[in-house]
């Protein structure tokens, strides 16, 4: 029985047959068994809770390495919920007069409150010691506050139940309780409750460190002047983004050339600094495969998959050596070099799991959609088109199936996927969708 595709929204199909090349979710599942001792990775970074410095820095966006209790109470006391009248509800009858005590704001400190009178309090501020519900002042006559020089009386157009409009001490979360536990995704309110309790620093999850390699003696970078023959290097910027964006941190990301001696002199200095390294290029069947040549007797497999684009890849644990002779090994993720494959291989095989990683919905938003457009597609592989939704919501295609189309598939919002075994789609046919906009 031949191992099958299964579509997120239940499309089977059966590999082609060959039998050589790797199917996607053979390829996903082998990314995926590469990288899973990462998930252990075992130091935690110290993050101090700090409103000021955690604005616009990347380290609002981190996960728990340990459970966090809380220290204290939430709320801290029992507190008012309405600007009103802290009452004892048992004397708050309609018509009886109360004398106005002193007011009582946010931040005074915890008082009593005397028989037979009503404290003004404001919303937040400490219930008094014999009080037990709040009347909002809408309730009272007058409603409004009295100045708070001389004596002054009030009373109140409804009964007050015990416990109205009071806030009780720990209702929220009582303290030494669990107030986030290890695994958690650290966003405004979780931040804030941390902030809320007094906290001043967290023990958040160190973030993998991914080194970009994109290979290519015709590759140069913005500034430079583009002589003939030469192109501007993207996937340094698609992949090192990607990594970004999945909750990974970039070691470096490089420029490298077809030369095979100066690749390995780059790793046998910078490659300890990763956990994971992701190359792109050289990997296909020309005269210089520099990814190829040098991982390939380290260990790395290079492969076909049964996909398109992105079908040359290269996966496995290298074994290198450092600048001191001493080896080490390193997962090595191998993208084939045409803009629209890395991206494509990056989406299916890489992102994923690094979000798994970071504790991130690893899945894009899929859903079924239908074709605007009749397409083909190679049977024998699961094409990845680029495409979005037109005026009727069918899916038209953007561009071609062709892995240079790069600006296509940055003004495209679905990966449009086309399930191994099918040639042929007419338009109005169901194709599952994935959300990249
Ligand atoms: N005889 C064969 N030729 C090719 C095959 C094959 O099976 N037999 N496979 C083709 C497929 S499919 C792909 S994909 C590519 C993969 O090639 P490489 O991974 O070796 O990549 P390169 O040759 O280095 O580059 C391919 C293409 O992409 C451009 N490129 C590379 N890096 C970048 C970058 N960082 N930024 C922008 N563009 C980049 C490069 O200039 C080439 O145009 O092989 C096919 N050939
Ligand atoms: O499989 Mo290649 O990745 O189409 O251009």
């Amino acid at each position: 029985m031949p191992p099958v595709f299964q579509s997120r929204v239940g499309i089977p199909c059966r590999v082609g047959d060959d039998g050589r090349m790797r199917t996607v979710a053979e390829h996903q599942d082998a990314v995926r068994a590469l990288l899973a001792p990462l998930a252990h990775r075992g130091t935690v970074d110290v993050v101090a809770v700090n409103a000021a410095a955690l604005a616009g820095s990347r380290d609002v966006d981190r996960v728990l390495a340990a459970d966090v209790a809380s220290p204290i109470d939430h709320p801290p006391f029992d507190n008012s919920q309405m600007d009103g009248y802290a009452v004892r509800s048992v004397e708050a009858v309609p018509g009886r007069v109360f004398a106005v005590a002193a007011r009582i704001a946010a931040g005074d400190p915890v008082c009593t409150l005397e028989p037979g009178t009503a404290a003004p309090i404001m919303t937040g501020a400490a219930v008094p010691v014999g009080a037990d519900a709040i009347v909002p002042i809408e309730a009272s006559i007058p409603d409004s506050f009295p100045p708070e020089e001389g004596e002054h009386t009030v009373e109140f157009s409804a009964p007050a139940i015990p416990g109205a409009f009071v806030r009780p001490r720990g209702s929220d979360l009582e303290g030494g309780r669990m107030l986030l536990p290890a695994g958690t995704r650290l966003g405004a309110a979780q931040w804030g409750v941390l902030a809320a309790s007094g906290i001043r620093e967290v023990r958040v999850r160190r973030r993998l460190k991914v080194l970009v390699l994109s290979t290519g003696d015709e590759l140069r970078g913005a500034g430079d002047e583009l002589e003939s023959g030469q192109i501007y290097d993207a996937n340094s910027a698609t992949m090192a983004i990607g990594v970004t964006e999945c909750g990974a941190t970039v070691a470096d990301v490089r420029t490298v050339t077809d030369d095979a001696a100066a690749l390995s002199a780059y790793l046998a200095s910078h490659g300890r600094s990763a956990d994971l390294i992701l190359t792109t290029g050289g990997v296909s069947k020309g005269a210089y495969e520099v990814v190829r040549d040098v991982f390939e007797p380290a260990g790395v497999s290079f492969s076909s998959v049964a996909m398109q684009p992105g079908g040359p890849q290269g996966l496995g644990l290298a074994t290198l050596t450092d600048d001191a002779g001493v080896q080490f090994e390193r997962p090595v993720v191998a993208f084939p070099g045409n803009p629209v494959s890395a991206l494509v291989s990056f989406e299916m095989f890489l992102r994923p799991v690094l979000r798994e990683l970071d504790g991130l919905a690893p899945r894009r938003a899929s859903s079924l959609a239908y074709l605007a457009e009749p397409l083909v597609s190679p049977g024998g592989k699961h094409q990845v088109r680029r495409g979005r939704f037109d005026a009727a919501g069918a899916v038209e295609l953007v561009g071609g199936p062709s892995s240079h189309l790069l600006h296509g598939y940055a003004t495209s919002t679905l990966l449009v996927h086309v399930p191994l075994g099918v040639s042929h789609l007419d338009a109005g046919a169901p194709v599952e969708t994935w959300s990249i906009d």
